[in-house]
């Protein structure tokens, strides 16, 4: 079995190590003056039998009691806060480790792990180890401390050597059971934990879809769905319980046996001289004693598994390296300045799959305003995504000026890009926070500017708090119409050398479709624009346009040397003629 890899762990000890021996110093006080119980009991008890103990006596054997429960409340209570603290300033850090790890991963990350599953590390695998490195650390120390403390104290109490030897062997069996059976529990963790994640995943995906499920009248399918993954966990839980119970009374069992062993071996030595009954009250008193930390010694081995079973998934996922990696040498290129060239890329999501994009070659200068249209699922995004280095293309296949794409640092490329995909998500904040998204300083007036390019302006200036209302509260959202515009103007606002519209006017009717596509025309004249669109309207204006077909270019031109060459463009355009004028009801000829 591949042992947990402690990374995580380890940089964390490294940095609070001082906290961890400050409360262990805290737990080895608190025992110390806690272990002095027996033996003062044990004293009185002595002194009870031999007829010496006078009122005086009495009073101190109390106050020194009372002295002992104080001081063992104080440091006890300044060890667990202690490591409480730590846990959560551990919990704390990992999230917002995590999260950045998260910012720097790859599209493709993003599609083979769903939200939910994502969420299940934030939430599950990261309390299970805060758990284990403070109360299982609390608890640890304290069994430990209390363990040592209390043999050096039986046998300075004198009790024999090999009286405390018997009592005390049943508990030291306590490392075979954990060795033998910690490594089942750990399975059965991870097994949970994988199943939890899956759950998470599937809630994410059926809240977002809950109303599909609802027009399609489709809640007894879903929660078949759902049930389903939650008996999975079930499953999985129960088998995880059930060598968890085992192990969990297998260890109070050994302190009952220890206990039995000091009555037995302990009540003989008693009745045959060798120790006093003081002796043999104090010995039960420290067996006894020891049994509660065993048992929670039991429960924390037992989280302590479970928490490595999320160490190696989070350590799993924090060793995943994002597959888009700036080169060393990575330049910045001058968007505004640099022609976009593609040459002969083709391109597949996976090795050995169908290619979605072949032999695509194209040359687009500074300024000019590329179109393409095309099938459903002939390319075009995967193009973009191309662009914008989402994923990699081959190398040498795309260029700005004379550098390969792959050679462009990351922040250069991306900040001289405005993408606007077709559904754009709005966050749960202002409208102006929405639209200003790359540049939250930007002036209202420019947040206007570019809400009144993507022709949403009115419908924001009509909402209670105008440009300040935030979405998502008492449920306010906006239609998808209005809110592919927001996104436009999220799009428009950054002025970059390069805006790509990637079907982002679908949503809107003809009229204003022309009125954006006009205003953007004025205000880009000099920019590089790229607009997808099923559309013509949108984008007959191109400088060249691109007819894509099962991921090649299978038409290239104007719009007016298209629509004279037969093909798909000329079809489409012929098609949406026909629907407008059936729409306006004119004749078509
Ligand atoms: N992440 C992905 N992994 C694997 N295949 C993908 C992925 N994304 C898209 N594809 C596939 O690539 C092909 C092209 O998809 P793409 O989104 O580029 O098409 P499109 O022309 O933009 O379609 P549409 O007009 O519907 O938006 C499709 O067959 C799609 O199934």
């Amino acid at each position: 079995m591949k042992p947990a890899n402690p990374k995580l762990i380890r940089s964390f000890f490294l940095k609070t190590w001082p906290i961890y021996a400050l409360s262990l110093f805290f737990h080895f006080v608190s025992n110390w003056i806690n272990v002095n119980v027996p033996k003062v009991l044990g004293k009185f008890t002595d002194q009870l039998q031999q007829g010496s103990l006078t009122h005086d006596s009495v009073i101190s054997y109390s106050l020194l009691l009372l002295a002992i429960g104080i001081g063992q409340v104080l440091f006890n209570g300044g060890a667990t806060y202690l490591v409480m603290y730590i846990g959560r300033k551990f919990e704390y850090h990992l999230r917002q480790r995590l999260f950045s790890h998260f910012t720097q991963m790859s599209e493709r990350f993003y599609s083979n792990n769903g939200v939910g599953r994502l969420l299940s590390y934030f939430m599950n695998d990261v309390t299970a180890v805060r758990e284990s490195i403070s109360m299982g650390f609390n608890a640890t120390a304290n069994a430990a401390m209390l363990l040592t403390a209390a043999v050096t104290m039986m046998i300075t109490s004198g009790i024999p050597l090999y009286l405390i030897a018997a009592s005390v062997f049943p508990l030291l069996l306590i490392p075979f059971i954990v060795v033998y059976l910690g490594p089942v529990i750990r399975r059965r963790s991870l097994a949970v934990q994988e199943s939890l994640g899956r759950m998470t995943e599937l809630a994410e995906e059926q809240f977002g879809g809950v109303r599909v499920t609802k027009k399609f009248a489709a809640e007894d399918i879903m929660e078949r769905r759902f049930n389903a993954s939650v008996d999975e966990i079930s499953r999985n839980q129960l088998r995880l319980v059930r060598v968890s119970s085992l192990f969990q009374a297998l260890i109070p069992y050994l302190g009952t046996i220890a206990l039995i062993t000091a009555l037995a071996f302990g009540g003989y030595l008693l009745i045959h001289g060798p120790i006093t009954l003081g002796n043999f009250v104090a010995l039960t008193l420290y067996v006894r004693m020891l049994m509660n930390p065993l048992q929670q010694i039991g429960n924390v081995i037992n989280s302590i598994q479970r928490s490595r079973a999320s160490l190696e998934r989070l350590n799993g996922l924090l060793g995943q390296q994002s597959e888009i990696v700036e080169a060393d040498d990575a330049q910045t290129v001058n968007l505004a300045a640099a022609e976009l060239r593609i040459r002969d890329l083709t391109f597949a999501y996976n090795p050995g799959s169908q290619p979605v994009l072949q032999h695509i070659r194209l040359t687009l200068k500074p300024g000019q305003t590329l179109g393409i249209v095309g099938r459903t699922g002939s390319g075009k995004t995967t193009l973009m995504k191309l662009l914008l280095r989402m994923y990699d293309p081959p190398a040498g296949c795309i260029k700005f000026g004379n550098t390969d794409i792959r050679d462009l640092t990351l922040e250069s490329l991306r900040s001289q890009i405005a993408y606007v995909p077709q559904d754009g998500f709005l966050f749960s904040t202002t409208i102006r926070e929405n639209i200003a998204f790359h540049n939250r300083e930007a002036k209202l007036c420019k947040v206007k500017t570019a809400a009144k390019q993507a022709q949403i302006y009115d419908n924001i200036a009509e909402l209670p708090g105008s440009f300040n209302t935030r979405l998502g509260e008492r449920g306010l959202t906006l239609s998808g119409g209005q809110r592919q515009r927001t996104s436009l103007a999220r799009g428009l606002i950054k002025n970059a050398p390069l805006l790509i519209l990637d079907d982002s006017v679908s949503a809107v009717d003809t009229v204003t479709e022309k009125e954006i596509i006009a205003s953007i025309r004025r205000e880009r004249a000099d920019k590089t624009t790229i607009i997808i669109a099923h559309r013509i309207s949108a984008l007959k204006h191109a400088d060249v346009i691109l007819v894509l077909d099962e991921g090649a270019i299978v038409q290239k031109g104007t719009h007016e040397q298209l629509l004279r060459e037969p093909g798909l463009y000329a079809e489409l355009y012929a098609i949406q003629e026909e629907g407008l004028h059936h729409a306006t009801g004119t004749s078509y000829s």
